[in-house]
């Protein structure tokens, strides 16, 4: 690929080629041949990466011929990041003011350690970019190996809040002097004598907040209208965190009444929007028995920090695993948007060319589509489901499918580019 002499910051080169994606009066207008930064990721990510980016360029060549096409542009995060910048540099700021400025990207799953270390950088790129939904669709593929009985029952799209809750990582650890003044406040100054073990406790805040669960909620029950859904479930712990999670359920549904004219219907709190889309709620352990006894009573989830992390997990399971989990952390009010896969860098298969890269390709689709590329997108869904319909399929699917031919994941990624051609000739 040819680059201009224009460069972000010494590490990252723009495509001589492409123009930005941009936002104005609430609606994105994207070039024929937009620039769009991207970072391969940590452990299996750049296997994954390598198959994906093939699969979404075949898609939008085989779709348009030649008229669009994405000028991809390597932004640095993560381990590479160290690698190319030095010690210290997980997230560069060139990468943040790439993303800042060309308003999309997609990304791989990026390394955080447990216990210590670095805080996410997953988590600082949502914070820093303000990206406050985490949408993941999850959906049954026939054909893919699902440890429960009715998997096509499975059809929700999860809402997630990005940037708030536990989540946020503020938290001061035992014994520093950060936890001592964080014990006194409480004890001292607030009378708090619920604290078992004062002395030795680490402490995290949880700050949920109005403006926070209301913007999440408002992207959750438009998605709805938009996409013609049936109900917007609000998944909360409020009878423990009534503050924070009750605080979410009630804020969700003033906001349901207050901006789309709910009612309440059988006494509430549930409530119905005008064209019949329910709006109801549920305690976090309860949802998460009743998707797996009754999952056609959900459709569109909208939940805080941490219950969605869990519950993205737990879905993509039923549907046959985060192997074909994928994502995007979306700003809907600045047009900012990050892609990603739900799962992370599954390291013990870093550089085997084993893992199932369909979450990030399926990243892709969701990207495409979100830019209104819409027949690339349609492509990729065809693509990928006539592969697995032939039972090709890497090793997460082989497992458990009968007659399975087990490949790699750059041998998956061609089998979706030759199954496109065959849609399209
Ligand atoms: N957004 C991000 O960048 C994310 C980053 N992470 C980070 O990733 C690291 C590892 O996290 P970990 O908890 O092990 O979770 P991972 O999601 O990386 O992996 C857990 C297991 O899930 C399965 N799996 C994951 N990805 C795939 C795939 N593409 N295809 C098939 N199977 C897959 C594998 O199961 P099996 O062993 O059965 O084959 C794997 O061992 C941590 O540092 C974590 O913080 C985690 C989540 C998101
Ligand atoms: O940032 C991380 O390392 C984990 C993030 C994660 O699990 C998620 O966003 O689903
Ligand atoms: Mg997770």
């Amino acid at each position: 690929m040819e680059y201009s002499v224009r460069v972000m910051d010494k590490h990252i080169k723009v495509p001589a080629q492409g123009e930005k994606i941009t936002m104005k009066d609430g609606k994105l207008s994207v070039p024929n041949h937009p620039v769009i930064p991207f970072v391969e990721g940590d452990g299996t990510g750049p296997d994954i990466w390598r198959a994906s980016v093939r699969v979404l360029d075949a898609a939008v060549e085989i779709a348009y011929g030649g008229e669009r096409k994405i000028e991809w542009m390597e932004v640095y995060a993560g381990e590479k990041s160290v690698n190319v910048y030095g010690e210290g540099e997980w997230l560069p700021q060139g990468t943040l003011d790439a993303f800042n400025e060309y308003l999309f990207g997609i990304k791989g799953p990026l390394t955080t350690p447990v216990g210590g270390g670095i805080r996410s950088i997953n988590v600082a790129l949502r914070q820093e970019l303000d990206l406050y939904a985490c949408v993941r669709p999850v959906q049954y593929f026939d054909g893919v190996p699902s440890p429960v009985k009715r998997p096509q029952d499975v059809d929700m799209v999860i809402f997630r809040e990005n940037t708030e809750d536990i989540y946020a990582g503020i938290e001061y650890k035992a014994g520093t002097p950060e936890a001592d003044k964080v014990r006194e406040f409480l004890v001292g100054e607030m009378g708090v004598n619920k604290i078992r073990f004062p002395d030795s406790s680490s402490f995290g805040v949880k700050p949920v907040s109005k403006e926070g669960t209301e913007r999440l909620v408002r992207a959750a029950i438009q998605y709805a209208v938009d996409n013609g859904r049936k109900s917007v479930a609000l998944v909360h712990k409020g009878n423990i965190m009534k503050f924070t999670e009750g605080g979410f359920r009630d804020w969700g549904y003033e906001l349901a009444k207050r901006e789309f004219g709910a009612v309440e219907i059988d006494g509430g709190p549930w409530c119905q929007l005008p064209n019949g889309i329910v709006i109801k709620d549920v305690i976090a352990d309860n949802f998460l028995q009743q998707i797996l006894l009754r999952p056609t009573d959900y459709d569109v989830i909208a939940t805080l920090n941490l219950n969605g992390d869990y519950v993205s997990d737990a879905l993509a399971a039923q549907v046959g695993g985060i192997g074909i989990a994928p994502g995007a952390n979306i700003n809907y009010v600045t047009g900012h948007a990050i892609f990603e896969a739900t799962h992370g860098t599954a390291p013990k298969y870093a550089g085997k060319d084993v893992i199932n890269p369909s979450s990030v390709i399926l990243s892709g689709e969701m990207m495409l589509r979100y830019m209104g590329w819409t027949e690339a997108a349609d492509l990729i869904l065809k693509g990928l489901d006539d592969t697995i319909q032939q039972k090709v399929v890497t090793y997460d699917f082989a497992r458990n499918m009968e007659g399975a031919t087990e490949v790699k994941t750059s041998v998956f990624g061609d089998k979706i580019i030759e199954n496109m051609k065959a849609r399209k000739a």
